[in-house]
């Protein structure tokens, strides 16, 4: 399969490794705003640049009818947009706010947790991400989706914002420490005990398997789609 990177930093540099190994061809690595030139016809984007550029790279593609696989976070405002334009075109589109298995095993766990919690009046929810001193967006992607996961299983709680928990208001601690791939924790605190889940990324190497797998998944397919579709979970 031919795949165009569009971004070319952290991320792309490990996924081009990764696709490579798999015995795909690289034909474009971006730096710059995608084109029907420069993209090279690939079979597939994968896209991991940074908040402000996200959304015209994947229009630029979708426009171009190249199914997008994209990893950036911070700029999901616009995602309806983007989403209806996927449709448009006859192509596809994939956003994953965190590519790891691990963490979509975690977002499941963190689901069913939810559900599990929205009965049970003694304990109050908070969120916690951590992640190195370079990331542009808090929060992450990754606990954005969490909150998600807890406000559709659980009713007691309707928004987030960065902080402490208050009333319907989902509190995320956003911490910036070093060089930490990404750490990401539930808590559910009572007056007399704490339950905790906890995701931690030893490196970014899953997060690129991840979007090569999906790059892999999307190739012919049409329409709107996330990380459950291509795991079935
Ligand atoms: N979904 C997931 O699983 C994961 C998501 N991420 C997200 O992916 C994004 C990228 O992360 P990371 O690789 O660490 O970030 P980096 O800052 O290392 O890389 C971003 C790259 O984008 C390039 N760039 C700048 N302008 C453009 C443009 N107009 N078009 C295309 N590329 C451009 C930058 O170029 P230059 O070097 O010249 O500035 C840089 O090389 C972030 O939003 C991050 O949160 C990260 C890890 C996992
Ligand atoms: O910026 C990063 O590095 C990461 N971003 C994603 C997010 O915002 O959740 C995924 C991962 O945690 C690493």
């Amino acid at each position: 399969m031919k795949i165009a990177l569009v971004g070319y930093g952290k991320m792309g540099k490990i996924i081009d490794e990764i696709a490579t190994k798999r015995g795909h061809e690289v034909v474009a690595r971006l730096k710059e705003t995608p084109t029907s030139e420069n993209l090279n016809s690939p079979d597939v984007v994968i896209e991991f640049s940074l908040p402000e550029v996200a959304f015209d790279n994947i229009k630029a593609c979708l426009e171009n009818k190249v199914p997008v696989v994209c990893g950036t976070t911070g700029w999901l405002e616009r995602k309806s947009e983007i989403e209806d334009l996927a449709v448009q075109n006859g192509t596809a589109f994939l956003y994953g706010s965190n590519f790891s298995l691990g963490v979509n095993l975690f977002f499941a766990l963190n689901e069913k947790l939810a559900d599990l919690m929205k009965s049970v009046d003694e304990y109050s929810c908070q969120l916690e991400e951590i992640h190195h001193i370079h990331k542009l967006d808090a929060p992450s992607g990754t606990a954005i989706s969490l909150a998600e996961g807890i406000f559709k299983n659980n009713p007691k709680y309707d928004a987030w914002k960065l902080e402490e928990t208050q009333d319907k208001q989902l509190g995320v601690f956003a911490i910036r420490e070093d060089e930490v791939p990404g750490t990401h924790s539930v808590f559910y605190r009572s007056e007399v005990d704490e339950i905790e889940i906890k995701h931690t990324a030893f490196n970014r190497n899953g997060f690129a398997l991840g979007a090569v797998v999906a790059a892999e998944w999307i190739k012919d397919k049409k329409g709107n789609f996330t990380m459950k579709d291509v795991l079935g979970l």
